[in-house]
């Protein structure tokens, strides 16, 4: 018997070769039946367990399998679904109890039916919440979706009401714990604890505060927990990762009754807190009545030996210490160094892990034929890292097998390799950022004097119409692109391809009489992937994906060397596009920031070093835009926000550097050219002071959830340069009425002086059909009209 425990906290649950993305489309399509689809989600969950457990993992997790989000499974199996999605329990003088006109298969807990519409979920409830359906088939608002933490993950909102209450509906968690038994798994569901939960949705309605619903709350989560016990489950994992967060002193409080609550059942819980140091929450966490905490010793190995000084002598440790976030390979030596002492001190108290759900990784490094060897060998993905987990539990042993030792030697080199490859490090990028200095982020006057000057050469209307950048990425276009890179199309005929769809863009957003147009993004898979593939530095994966929403997968590039810019990437295209009209076209880059955080990042260097080297990057390819003249250059930052880190404290030092990176890609023009920025999802009340810092001309940025709330700080702060507040929400296909949009626009109009506003979507409308697209912006167009119309008659 090993002394020392390993487990997973979670595993990609999208398949190595994106499986369930592909039947869930086929399945929402209508070309898929429901039970193939569940077929699928079997085959990949029994694959995963398999591969886990082969792997040698004491735990394998339970829970982490999702339709489409496990926030939105969680928040099904509590039977908190929006009423608006709800299955309709009609009155059939059905036996009370039964669900037969709702279809729903499950036995009803409750010996009462249900008053109104039912409580019973199935797979279709899940997708409504989350695709914004009704039960009738009609259009109904989707649950809103945001970032996990500071991922590029996606979950769904829950959504809170004063009188709330919740039972368990729902038993996807319950079963696939019992099918991984029944196939010889010892298992360890994982479901996120109560207080994150409350924490992470929010209230729909004025005057309440979601933290009071914790007493209605708990019941609910008894009768999770006792279920998975009844299942055979002897641990659960209960992920509390606000606990690495600033947390107000009445949630901070509210965990010692919690847990007091939850504890005596028949399963021992393990509390899971990733993604930062626990901090000032260190001890609630280690005091909490459970039998295990688990820690990210990856993020925040500073907090290790604290935890331990101070945890009971009765309860596990968990050490993240093989890193979730990230496909660098791990430095054996040094992290059995770091354990061997804290295996002495804990004995088998002590468990390892990765520091979080490799739900951030992609799945098998194995699959790669095209990465360089010895880049390649610097690699882990999710099965390696469960590997590496296992590697490290065999090395702390008094005699390790020799599979350990030689895993030990593999890493050993790989490390060597790493830090001595003249691939990492590029003189020529060194100097050059030393050579910075303060001027390089400023433009040349100030936005005043800019903006006049832009003006008078682009003469644009009040309240300019524009898009954010992509247009549809059609079938026609992928399929294209597809073709070329099995090499069934020449890049001649490829780039023709792509030159067709910017043609075509650039038609169709003349006949709308947009003011400011945009090449429509036609040639990028990805707006950053896209770049990473033309980048020194930057590797590109065949098969990286990870999930970003529901089906939705990205392939983040892999920064593992100083990033420098061969040539110009985007001139060609931006040069052919504004060829073709007269009006200006928008050349359009994805920034520093955000070609920073949704990449797999260097960990040998700062990340604020690797966003200078990128923003130098950028900086030239802006300057060959201006000289391609192009009048107007876009560089999106909507990742700014998302890097903001977990903790308050630590904000200023990033936003300094994520500014400066950013003024460093602008600041290279003539006060003629016109720098924009695009922003998305949200909540940049706090750091709109950074934001205008920025100093781009214009702004254009998500207000569709919340315009008051954005608007009103943007007028507190008087921000002085131009604004576009997106009029419609790009993720619905709804086509947006023209009024609605006047009013929003009416509404901005009386905070902020009318001279500054633009008028365009909240996003970019790659995801979108062509129909829904160009209906929604002959409306804007249309509102756009109104609006001058109306400012006019008033002058
Ligand atoms: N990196 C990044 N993060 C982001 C965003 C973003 O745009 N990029 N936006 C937000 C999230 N929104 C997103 C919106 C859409 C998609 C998306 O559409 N992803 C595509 C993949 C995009 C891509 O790389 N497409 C490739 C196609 C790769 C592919 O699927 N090829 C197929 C065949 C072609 C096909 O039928 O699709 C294959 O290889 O088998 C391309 O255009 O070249 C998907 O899941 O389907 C992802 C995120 C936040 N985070
Ligand atoms: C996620 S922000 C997207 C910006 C990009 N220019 C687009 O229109 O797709
Ligand atoms: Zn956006």
């Amino acid at each position: 018997m090993h002394p020392i425990l390993t487990h997973n906290l979670g595993f990609p649950r999208i398949g190595a070769d994106r499986e369930l993305k592909r039947a869930l489309e086929a399945y929402w399509r209508g070309d898929l039946s429901k039970e193939a689809l569940e077929d699928t989600g079997r085959t990949l969950r029994r694959r995963h367990w398999q591969q886990q457990a082969d792997a040698g993992l004491s735990w394998i997790p339970t829970g982490d399998f999702a339709w489409y989000d496990q926030v939105l499974t969680l928040s099904a199996t509590l039977g908190n679904v929006p009423v608006r999605h709800r299955a309709e329990a009609r009155n059939t003088g059905a036996e009370p109890g039964s669900h037969s006109e709702c279809g729903c298969s499950e036995p009803i807990d409750a010996p009462e039916a249900p008053e109104g519409p039912c409580r019973q979920v199935d797979l279709d409830t899940l997708f409504r919440m989350a695709r914004g359906r009704a039960p009738t088939g009609a259009a109904s608002s989707a649950c809103e979706m945001t970032k996990w933490f500071d991922t590029n993950y996606h979950y769904l909102v829950p959504e809170f009401h004063p009188d709330q209450t919740f039972e368990l509906s729902y038993r996807q968690i319950i079963d696939e714990t019992r099918e991984a038994i029944a196939l010889g798994h010892q298992v360890k569901p994982v479901i996120l604890g109560p207080l994150s939960y409350l924490w992470l949705g929010k209230e729909k309605a004025d005057n309440f505060d979601r933290l009071s619903l914790l007493e209605a709350l708990l019941p609910a989560y008894q009768q999770l927990l006792d279920a998975l016990a009844d299942a055979g489950a002897k641990w659960v994992q209960i992920d509390e990762p606000i606990l690495v967060l600033d947390l107000p002193a009445a949630w901070q409080q509210a965990f010692e009754p919690t847990y007091h609550r939850l504890q005596n059942r028949a399963v021992k819980l393990l509390l899971a807190t990733y993604f930062g140091a626990l901090g000032e929450n260190l001890s609630t966490a280690v005091q909490l009545p459970v039998a295990g905490l688990h820690i990210d010793a990856v993020r925040a190995p500073e907090q290790l030996l604290n935890v331990v000084d101070r945890l009971p002598v009765h309860k596990v440790l968990s050490v993240g210490i093989i890193d979730g976030r990230n496909i660098w390979r791990t430095d054996l030596r040094a992290a059995r160094e770091t354990l061997a002492e804290l295996a002495e001190r804990l004995g088998e108290r002590l468990w390892l892990a990765p520091s979080c759900s490799l739900l951030h990784v992609p799945v098998d490094l194995k699959r790669e034929q095209a990465l360089e060897p010895e880049l390649k060998s610097w690699l882990a993905f999710a099965l390696q890292k469960v590997d590496e987990v296992v590697a490290l539990e065999q090395l702390l042993a008094p005699e390790p097998a020799p599979s350990a030792l030689a895993a030990l030697e593999a890493s050993d080199q790989s490390v060597r390799s790493r830090r001595e490859s003249r691939r990492v490090h590029n003189p020529a990028v060194q100097e050059r950022l030393s050579a910075i200095s303060p001027t390089d982020s400023q433009r040349q006057s100030r936005f005043a004097q800019r903006s006049a000057k832009q003006q008078a050469l682009l003469q644009l209307p009040e309240f300019p119409t524009t898009t954010i950048g992509s247009f549809p990425q059609t079938d026609d276009i992928r399929q294209a692109r597809r073709a070329y890179k099995q090499g069934q199309l020449s890049e001649v005929e490829y780039r023709n391809r792509m030159r067709q769809a910017i043609a075509d863009a650039i038609v169709r957003q003349e006949q709308l009489g947009l003011d400011v147009l945009v090449h429509g993004e036609a040639e990028r898979n990805d707006m950053v992937e896209y770049f990473g593939e033309q980048l020194d530095g930057y590797a590109f994966t065949q098969f990286g994906w990870v999930q970003s929403y529901g089906s939705r997968c990205v392939k983040p590039p892999i920064i593992y060397g100083d990033v420098a810019r061969p040539r110009a990437m985007t001139t060609q295209w931006a040069r052919y596009a504004q060829s073709l009209s007269r009006r200006p076209v928008k050349g359009m880059l994805t920034g520093p920031i955000t070609m920073l955080f949704w990449s797999f990042v260097r960990n040998d260097q700062p990340r604020s070093v690797t966003a200078r080297q990128i923003a130098l990057a950028l900086r030239d390819e802006v300057k060959d835009l201006e000289t391609s003249g192009i009048q107007i250059i876009q560089i999106d930052e909507p990742a700014l926000r998302e890097g903001l880190p977990l903790k308050r404290k630590d904000w200023g030092e990033y936003l300094d550097w994520a500014v400066e990176a950013f003024r460093l890609s602008a600041s290279g023009v003539n006060d003629e050219t016109q720098i924009h920025t695009h922003m998305c999802y949200s909540e940049f009340n706090d750091i709109i002071d950074a934001i205008a810092a920025l100093d781009a001309d214009v702004i254009t940025i998500e207000t569709s959830r919340s315009q008051g709330e954005l608007l009103d700080a943007f007028e507190q702060f008087s921000y002085p340069n131009d604004i576009g507040p997106g009029v419609y929400d790009i993720h619905s296909p709804n086509v947006p009425p023209v009024e609605a949009m006047v009013t929003l626009m009416e509404q901005a109009a009386q905070r902020l002086p009318k001279e500054r506003l633009w008028v365009n979507p909240d996003c970019g409308l790659k995801t979108r059909g062509w129909v829904e697209t160009e209906a929604a912006l002959a409306n804007m167009v249309s509102a756009a009209r109104r609006l001058r119309e109306r400012s006019s008659d008033a002058a």
